[in-house]
């Protein structure tokens, strides 16, 4: 790659420099402030990708992840939703059309999915779109208070065109969801559209470089070629046909979101947040180890190797796990540009599953990263508090993960019992098809295979119970609905469980794929880690049908803990092999050249607060 390992061209460095390190620091920033602050950049990033020829996905990646550290910029949702939606779902006229625009930036859109009142539920959403045949025009219209578009991000103030999901209106009836390119305001004066009310929705817990908005249509006319017709089209007349039978597929945008999500949001997110703990535990000296020795580097003690190497495993993990998910995306994806649905719902289940298990362990182990550096960890100055509300907002958007993890189970079950009817189950539950063997091959030497298969032990017992125990609230009477719901803490467990076993999977392939033998023996280390934690966190999953016992379980511990100390020499190294720059990093904790204290008091002492002219300052005299 072009810019892999900082190659990155001076002048972009310095900018970076000056946005980030000499000039007015993100954290010294006003929300109003970074949000101008991240509009420059975009500019500049965009100067630059046109300048450098930068046309290589992996290269526009990491130089974004430099010129917007650990933070969203408007790029998110126009090039992550608003332009796939218009590739995935438009016709080859609408993509002609729009996509070139939206490429050059000519047009920046977003994806205005949810509503005041509704978010999860998307059969819920009640913006409409009504065909008039006499104008070929669809009608959007807000007809209720909770029909408010809200959350998109761009929305507030920058985005000019946007992909609106409406309830389709002929004739009085409901075609249900679908998707339609709006221009949300003048391309001179960027002023709203007539029949539009838009606005940003206020501070938030995070994405302060987000005007995350509001929409609210009053009778708002598009032409009838805006509805993005690749799957269904509206004749002129006012004639509904469609190519597909699976109604869903209005649903694409989301599962490419989640998809990408593992890696790039949880996946990063972790992996730097390890960097960044692993790199100061290495410099932070304190308290006595042993009598009359100087203080010790505080990554020499078992506690800190106990909360932090867990970590470094599981961003490994994740970030393995995030490349697959990417991999399987765009491989089913092209299957189904084929006419190939058949892994559809596999596609949807498996991505739904991960970005929710990885989001929920990444928020986790970013904020156990941050509780491992003491006061510092706590300053802006490390950068993890940015760090973690930028990652947690993934277990939110693109689907709640509650109701992701029951999606999954949904599809799980529907594979269980096909099962049980006969079926033979392929792909990531292909395991589903086997006899679930009680005798547990784990032995002290704590092989990948043998790990692997204790999760996938535990995963097939949980998927299994949870069919039953549906099977037995509906025998006892209660219909489909409820039974599902007084299961549905059961259930988002074996989804979990399923994804648990799915990571620990791939890390497995990952390791035996390795050729070095040094390397290899590291990321053993590493995945043995992993599985051993897994198995120490959830041991009640175990031992529940008697898989392990306690003297399993004691080796699993001991084993645990010898690894601790296999893997600290090592760990600096470890999440150097991240290949993080420091701009990407943001942190003065976690610096490549471990110069801390000396930047953090510089840092300090730039603060707005220390500044002369300040007001406090003169209200103290
Ligand atoms: C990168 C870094 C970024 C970094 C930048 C990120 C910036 C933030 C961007 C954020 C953007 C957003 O949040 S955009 C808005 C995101 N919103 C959401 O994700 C909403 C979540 N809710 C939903 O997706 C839906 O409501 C869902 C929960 C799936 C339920 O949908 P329905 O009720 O229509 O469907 P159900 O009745 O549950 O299921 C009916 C069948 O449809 C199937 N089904 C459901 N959804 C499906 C789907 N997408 N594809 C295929 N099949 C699907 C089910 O498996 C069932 O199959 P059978 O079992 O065979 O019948
Ligand atoms: C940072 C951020 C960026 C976003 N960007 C966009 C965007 O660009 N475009 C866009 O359209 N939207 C966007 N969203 C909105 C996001 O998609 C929704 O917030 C998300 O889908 C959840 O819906 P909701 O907020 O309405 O929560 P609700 O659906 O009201 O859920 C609230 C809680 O209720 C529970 N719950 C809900 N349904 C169920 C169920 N079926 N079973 C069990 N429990 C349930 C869950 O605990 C859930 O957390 C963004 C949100 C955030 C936080």
């Amino acid at each position: 790659m072009l810019f892999k390992g900082g190659g990155l061209p001076h002048e972009s460095l310095a900018l970076q420099e000056k946005l980030f390190g000499a000039g007015p620091d993100y954290n010294f920033m006003t929300r109003i402030e970074r949000f101008k602050n991240s509009l420059v950049r975009v500019q500049h990033f965009i100067r630059c990708c046109a300048r450098y020829n930068l046309h290589d996905h992996a290269d526009k990646k990491w130089f974004e992840g430099v010129a917007f550290p650990n933070e969203v910029s408007v790029l998110g949702p126009h090039s992550g939703m608003f332009i796939p939606t218009l590739k995935e779902q438009g016709s080859e006229e609408q993509i002609q059309k729009w996509v070139p625009q939206a490429e050059k930036h000519q047009i920046m859109g977003t994806y205005i999915q949810t509503e005041l009142g509704h978010g999860t539920f998307v059969r819920g959403l009640e913006t409409t779109a009504t065909y008039d045949p006499k104008t070929e025009e669809f009608i959007l219209n807000s007809p209720t208070l909770t029909s408010i578009k809200w959350w998109p991000g761009g929305l507030g103030r920058t985005c000019n065109f946007g992909i609106v999901m409406a309830l389709l209106y002929i004739d009085g009836k409901n075609y249900g969801m679908h998707p339609f390119v709006v221009q949300l305001r003048s391309l001179k004066t960027h002023e709203p559209l007539p029949g539009l009310t838009m606005g940003d929705i206020g501070p938030k817990f995070g994405f302060d470089t987000v005007d995350n908005g509001y929409l609210q249509f009053n009778h708002f006319g598009i032409p009838r070629e805006n509805m993005l017709m690749k799957y269904c089209q509206v004749l002129k007349n006012g004639t509904y046909t469609k190519q597909t039978r699976n109604p869903k597929f209005s649903y694409g945008a989301m599962i490419f979101v989640r998809s990408m999500v593992v890696y790039e949001v949880a996946g990063q997110g972790l992996a730097k947040a390890c960097t960044i703990a692993i790199r100061y535990s290495a410099i932070r000296r304190q308290s006595e180890l042993k009598k009359s020795r100087p203080e010790p580097q505080i990554l020499d003690y078992q506690t800190q190797q106990y909360k932090l190497f867990p970590l470094l495993a599981l961003a490994y993990a994740v970030w393995f796990t995030g490349v697959r998910m990417k991999e399987i995306y765009f491989m089913v994806n092209n299957e189904i540009k084929q006419g190939h649905t058949e892994r559809l719902p596999e596609l949807h289940a498996i991505s739904s599953g991960l970005k929710a298990f990885t989001t929920s362990m990444a928020s986790w182990g970013i904020e156990r990263c941050r509780l491992a550096c003491g006061g510092h960890g706590y300053s802006a100055a490390s950068g993890l508090p940015k760090i973690y509300v930028n990652a947690t907002g993934g277990c939110t958007y693109e689907g709640e993960n509650t109701v992701m993890l029951l999606q999954c189970a949904r599809f799980l079950m529907n594979i269980y019992g096909g099962v049980k009817n006969g079926r033979r189950p392929s792909g990531s539950v292909n395991y589903l098809g086997e006899r679930i063997s009680s005798r547990c091959t784990l032995t002290s030497e704590f092989t990948l295979k043998s790990l692997a298969d204790a999760f996938k032990h535990r995963a097939a017992r949980m998927i299994k119970e949870a069919s039953e125990r549906l099977n037995r609230l509906q025998a006892s009477g209660n219909d489909p609905e409820d039974s599902w719901n007084l299961n549905s803490v059961v259930l988002t467990k074996a989804a979990e469980a399923h994804c648990h076993y799915y990571m620990v999977l791939v890390f497995e392939s990952v390791v035996e794929s390795v050729e070095d033998n040094c390397v290899k023996d590291i990321l053993r280390q590493l995945c043995q880690l992993l599985a051993l934690c897994g198995i120490q966190e959830n041991s009640g999953d175990f031992i529940q049908d008697g898989f392990l016992n306690n003297d399993q379980l004691e080796l699993v511990k001991q084993k645990q803990l010898s690894l601790l100390s296999e893997i600290r020499p090592n760990a600096v190294l470890l999440v150097d092999a991240f290949e993080f720059h420091d701009v990407q990093l943001g942190s003065i904790l976690g610096r490549f050249d471990g110069n801390v204290y000396e930047n953090l008091f510089k840092w300090a002492k730039k603060t707005p607060l220390n500044k002369p002219e300040d007001l406090i300052h003169r209200l103290l005299r």
